[in-house]
Formats: structure tokens, sequence, C-alpha cells
């Protein structure tokens, strides 16, 4: 068997990994590649930047024939970098019209993956450190997005700018919005603004594109869901099927039996 193949995404929480079967890549006719995703992982991590010697101890011994980063944290070097095998992608590898030269690569790749996926037009909300929208048209162009503050984050802010407030965490079901005291006060200001803003997003998005889907990935997406957020689908691999999507592009367009033969 080839070795496997290395994903790396570093977001500005977490780095993500996903190893996977080489057989992902190889020729078939149409995007069959990318459905039969699940069953071609072989595993996946995730830890906090300060945590990364966990994950190089977990896949240090492994050998790689591919390795694939992006990265939205440009000072964060991996042992990883610098290998023979490893390709890192910028926004401005990714085939999708309109991408400006400063959008993180981690919107740009999760857009082409859903779009790959799912079809076109297509939305993305990516719960992270920040929560962006992504929105890309029929054409495969984007047509714009936004950035605002992710949940922990909102938390974070106003712990740090103040005297008085707490670092809380997010609470697990919905809390009623008018609070009486200053946690639940916290909670349900941060839950339901972030919650009635991503609303309005989708209602416009569906107002001009009704059938498209509302894609969420990131930390934070299944909280969202859990919380009644309209969403379509969860899916935490939107990075990764966007790297295997540009992957496939490359091969689609430079064969390797005929470049071997330029
Ligand atoms: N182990 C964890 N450490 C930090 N945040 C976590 C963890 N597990 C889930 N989260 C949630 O995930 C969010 C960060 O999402 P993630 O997709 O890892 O961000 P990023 O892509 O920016 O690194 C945070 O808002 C937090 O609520
Ligand atoms: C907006 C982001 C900070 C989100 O990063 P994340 O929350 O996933 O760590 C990242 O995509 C980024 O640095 N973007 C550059 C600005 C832009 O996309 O317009
Ligand atoms: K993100």
């Amino acid at each position: 068997m080839n070795s496997p193949i290395l994903l790396i995404a570093i977001g500005n929480t977490r780095i993500k990994a996903m190893i996977c079967a080489q057989e992902l890549f190889e020729d078939c006719p149409d995007r069959s590649f990318n459905h039969s995703l699940n069953h071609q992982i072989i595993a996946t991590h995730a830890y906090p930047h300060a945590q990364i010697d966990q994950l190089i101890e977990r896949i240090q011994d492994q050998s790689f024939s591919l390795i694939t980063i992006a990265s939205v944290v440009p000072n964060l070097q991996t042992p990883w970098h610098d290998l023979p095998q490893t390709q890192i992608i910028t926004t401005a590898d990714v085939p999708l019209d309109g991408l400006y030269s400063s959008m993180g690569s981690d919107r740009a790749l999760a857009a082409f993956g859903a779009g790959e996926f799912y079809g076109y037009p297509i939305l993305v909300i990516d719960a992270g450190t920040a929560i962006t929208l992504t929105a890309i048209d029929p054409h495969k162009k984007l047509m714009g997005g936004a950035i605002m503050a992710g949940l922990r984050s909102q938390f974070a802010m106003l712990h740090s700018n103040t005297a008085a407030l707490p670092m809380l965490t997010a609470p697990d079901s919905l809390p009623h919005r008018w609070a009486i005291n200053t946690n639940t006060a916290m909670q349900t200001g941060i839950v339901h603004i972030l919650l009635m803003g991503l609303q309005a997003y989708i209602d416009d998005w569906r107002s001009q594109f009704p059938e498209s889907k509302v894609i969420m990935t990131g930390g934070d997406a299944d909280q969202f869901q859990k919380w009644g957020l309209a969403i379509d689908i969860v899916d935490p691999n939107l990075i990764f099927r966007g790297m295997i999507s540009f992957h496939r592009s490359c091969l689609l367009r430079f064969p390797p039996d005929r470049a071997a033969h330029q």
C-alpha cells in the first residue's frame, strides 16, 4: 500500500490534521473521490496550539507521500512545513473567482470544498476563533462574506476588557432572553445576538438563492445547530474537502502520465 496523505489546517485556536489513504486521488470519472472521503479517512486530530507536541508525538513516526498545509497563522511553523513532499496552499491557489488577496485560506478552501461537494451556490459559516461567512454564487465567484468574533472570543473579550465580568463558556441549552444575573446576561446577550445576526445573513442569502445549501463548520458548529440555527448541514471536514478538491483539480489539469511525457 502507498503511504498515506497528511492534510493540516492551522486555525487561530487549533491545529487540525487528517490522515487519509492515497487512493483518494486515484483516477475516477466524477466527483466520487470526494464522496468516498469518509471511507478513506485513517485518522483525524485537533489540538490547541499549546498542545502541538501531542500532535507531533502521535504522527511523527509515520511517513506520508504528500503533505498539504493551509494556515491562517503565518508564524506557527510545524515539523512538516519544510519536508520535500509538503505543499502549502494559499488563497491564490484556490480555483474560485473573485477571491481577494488578503482572504484567509481557510475560508477559500472551506468554500471550495463545500461547493465541489454540495454544489454551487453555497453559503459556508465557519464558527471558529472568528465566525466567518463566505458566499459563493452559481458561477463559482465570491459574492461576499463577513467576519465577527467567535463564541469563545466574545466571552474572552468581555472578560479581558472589563473589571467585573468573569470568563464564561457558552451554555449548552439556549438561555432565556431576559436575564436577571450577570452570568446569564452575558450568555444570553452573546448567544441570542449571534444567532439573530447569523439568521439574518442566512435569510438574506436564501432570498437570493433559495436552492442553495447552508453549511456550517468549525469548533462551535454543533453548538449553533443545537441552539436552532437554520443551517442545512454541519460538516467538520470542509477545509479538508477543499484541499482534496484542489489536488483533484490539479490532477485533472495535469494528469501524471501526460506530465511524464512532456
Ligand atoms: N479543545 C478546545 N479548545 C479550544 N476551543 C475549543 C475546543 N473544543 C471546541 N472548541 C470551540 O471551538 C472554537 C474554535 O474552533 P476551531 O474550529 O478550533 O477554531 P480555529 O479554526 O480558529 O482554530 C472555540 O470557539 C471553542 O468554543
Ligand atoms: C477570519 C480568520 C481570522 C478566521 O480564522 P479562524 O477563526 O478560522 O482561526 C481568517 O480566515 C483570516 O485571518 N482571514 C483573513 C481576512 C479575511 O478573510 O478577509
Ligand atoms: K475557521
